[in-house]
């Protein structure tokens, strides 16, 4: 649940995008932790544990059904910027907190395609394949990696939002809604130098982040002379898969968010 949400001027652009900063941080050392363990392949593979409690799917749905029946309970998915990735959790135990109405109603939720980007694509290329019997432990650095990559694009909405707000473009969108022009929205919703800059500075990020300190004594807050840091050697992590992942997945599954909350914005 997030504060920034119940702050005034949530709308301001510059202050969205210091919160999708932050939260590439959060996304590489969540994909570090899970790198420490195997693949562990059993645990998305449908009844691969079994079940003693008739639960019939995968364990990381178990686990998933378990951590957010809690987290309902308690209003983590009230909150604006919460989605779940289980379809049927329970209702608060406690009163709805009130949020300020940003964002227009809606039911964009896209956490189906990114749990299967993120078994297809993220575990088999930053775990070591294989079977190490820490399941518990691999599902638990899943389910924070999927948060975290769930928060990231559903955010999208309050981009979207405070884009569609711009007097400068509030016209445009409102025709371009109105056309059902998917295509003209998406390009006029795109900033190339945006993404250019958060894609360079997501490979120095992983790179600093991902760092073997025991292995490299090197300071990693001064510029390297040559190779070393930035040549991956002594990297934990695949800074690649960091850029790749949000180039090929999150930055444009973000951009369906923002232009599927448009489409039913003026509903
Ligand atoms: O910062 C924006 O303007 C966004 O819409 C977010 C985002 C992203 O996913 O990082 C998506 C589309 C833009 O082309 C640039 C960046």
């Amino acid at each position: 649940m997030s504060l920034d949400l119940l702050q005034p001027g949530i709308l301001d652009l510059n202050s969205l995008r210091n919160v999708l900063i932050r939260l590439e941080d959060t996304i590489i050392f969540c994909i570090a932790e899970r790198a420490q363990f195997h693949t562990n392949d059993l645990i998305y593979q449908p009844d691969g544990l079994g079940f003693k409690d008739g639960f019939s799917g995968t364990f990381l749905d178990w686990f998933l059904e378990q951590i957010e029946t809690v987290h309902a309970k308690v209003r983590r998915y009230q909150s604006p910027d919460e989605y779940p990735f289980t379809k049927n959790i329970p209702a608060p135990i406690l009163d709805a907190l009130e949020y300020p109405s940003v964002l227009k109603p809606n039911n964009i939720n896209v956490n189906d395609q990114i749990k299967s980007i993120y078994i297809d694509f993220v575990v088999p290329q930053i775990c070591e394949s294989g079977d190490d019997k820490n399941y518990g432990s691999a599902a638990t650095r899943d389910i924070e990696c999927l948060q975290a990559l769930s928060r990231r694009i559903h955010y999208g909405k309050f981009v979207a939002e405070s884009k569609f707000l711009d007097p400068k473009y509030h016209d445009t969108y409102v025709k371009l809604i109105k056309d059902h022009d998917r295509d003209a929205i998406m390009a006029l919703l795109t900033n190339e130098q945006v993404e250019q800059k958060l894609l360079e500075r997501l490979r120095k990020k992983a790179m600093i982040y991902g760092q073997d300190f025991e292995a490299n004594t090197m300071n990693p807050l001064v510029q390297p002379q040559s190779g070393n840091v930035t040549d991956g050697r002594n990297v934990k992590i695949n800074c690649d898969l960091v850029v790749e992942l949000y180039r090929k997945h999150v930055i444009p599954l973000t951009k369906v968010v923002e232009v599927e909350y448009l489409m039913q914005r003026l509903d």
